[in-house]
């Protein structure tokens, strides 16, 4: 058993968390650079937590330019083990309305200006992605978002795109009638493959604000209406981290779908040829390995 540690990366719209005891921002270095932001650690329900906004404090970041390596170490280095996504989305379905959250099992990565991996040239690994989020982790936020009254669909595909800019009208369309695509943002890509590399259980709550573009009854989306639906769709974030302490509990077995030893099989590069300056930097993703 070890000490279960639960990150919330927050998204559009979230910057803080409130509730937690003995909350402090804490500063985080990292050998890929300087995260989003401090990072909110504290318990809740005998749980300890941590929170990091993903565009930082004040919305600083562009989806492109997250520190998204950064961040995910820092995480690992903080000793979490479980790490859930609550991000603003597009939504590609009818059934999936603004204020709906869709617990995301699959992406489409479509973006295309980001560092995806900690490893390269000096440590190759190949992970698997398949089954990108953890089922362990996304069966704990359906039941807390059931609980808080949310109307949660279970599994969906999330398409990440480059941004910043929205999709066009034919874009739109082919995510949704020909790729599959049920939600839609800019950010859960390269994220949960760091996630995966770091062999943190990774779970995505993607909290709908827009029909995108495609839908024949609904404008263009807009930052404006999205800033008015997320107010709403924030609280009810806030209420089903809440409810996640208990049931994830303060100390995990070993994850039963094997995120926490993503690693096991991943390394190719022969023990005598890994560059010791690139693993000087995976010390904390890759520590338990290395
Ligand atoms: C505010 S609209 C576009 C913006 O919101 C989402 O961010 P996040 O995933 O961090 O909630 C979306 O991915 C875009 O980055
Ligand atoms: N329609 C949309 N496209 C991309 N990112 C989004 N975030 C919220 N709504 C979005």
């Amino acid at each position: 058993m070890t000490r279960t540690k639960i990150a919330v990366i927050g998204g559009s719209g979230i910057y803080d968390i409130d509730g937690l005891e003995n909350a402090e921002w804490v500063t985080v270095d990292t050998p890929w650079g300087t995260p989003s932001d401090q990072i909110l650690t504290g318990a809740l329900g005998g749980v300890e937590m941590a929170f990091l906004p993903r565009h930082g404090r004040g919305h600083v970041h562009s989806p492109t330019d997250v520190p998204y390596r950064a961040n995910i170490d820092a995480l690992k280095r903080l000793g979490v083990t479980d790490v859930i996504s609550a991000s603003a989305c597009g939504s590609f379905r009818e059934h999936m309305a603004p204020g709906d959250f869709v617990i995301v099992d699959q992406f489409i990565d479509r973006t295309f200006a980001r560092d995806k991996s900690f490893f390269g040239t000096g440590c190759v690994a190949h992970v698997s992605l398949a089954e990108p989020t953890c089922p362990r982790l996304s069966d704990a936020c359906e039941t807390a978002g059931r609980a808080a009254g949310i109307t949660i669909h279970r599994g969906g595909t999330y398409l990440a795109m480059e941004g910043p800019q929205f999709s066009t009208l034919a874009e739109s369309r082919m995510y949704r009638e020909h790729w599959g695509a049920d939600v839609i943002g800019m950010t859960n890509m390269p994220e949960a493959k760091l996630a995966r590399e770091a062999e943190l259980c990774y779970a995505s709550i993607a909290m709908v604000t827009d029909y995108d573009s495609w839908h024949p009854d609904h404008g263009e989306v807009d930052v404006a209406a999205i800033i008015a639906t997320l107010t709403g769709n924030a609280e009810k974030g806030r209420a089903l981290v809440k409810g996640l302490p208990a049931l994830l509990g303060p100390e995990r077995t070993p994850c039963p779908h094997g995120c926490d030893r993503a690693l096991d099989f991943a390394m190719l590069t022969a023990p005598e040829k890994r560059d010791p300056q690139v693993l000087a930097r995976l010390d904390a993703v890759a520590g338990r390995v290395l």
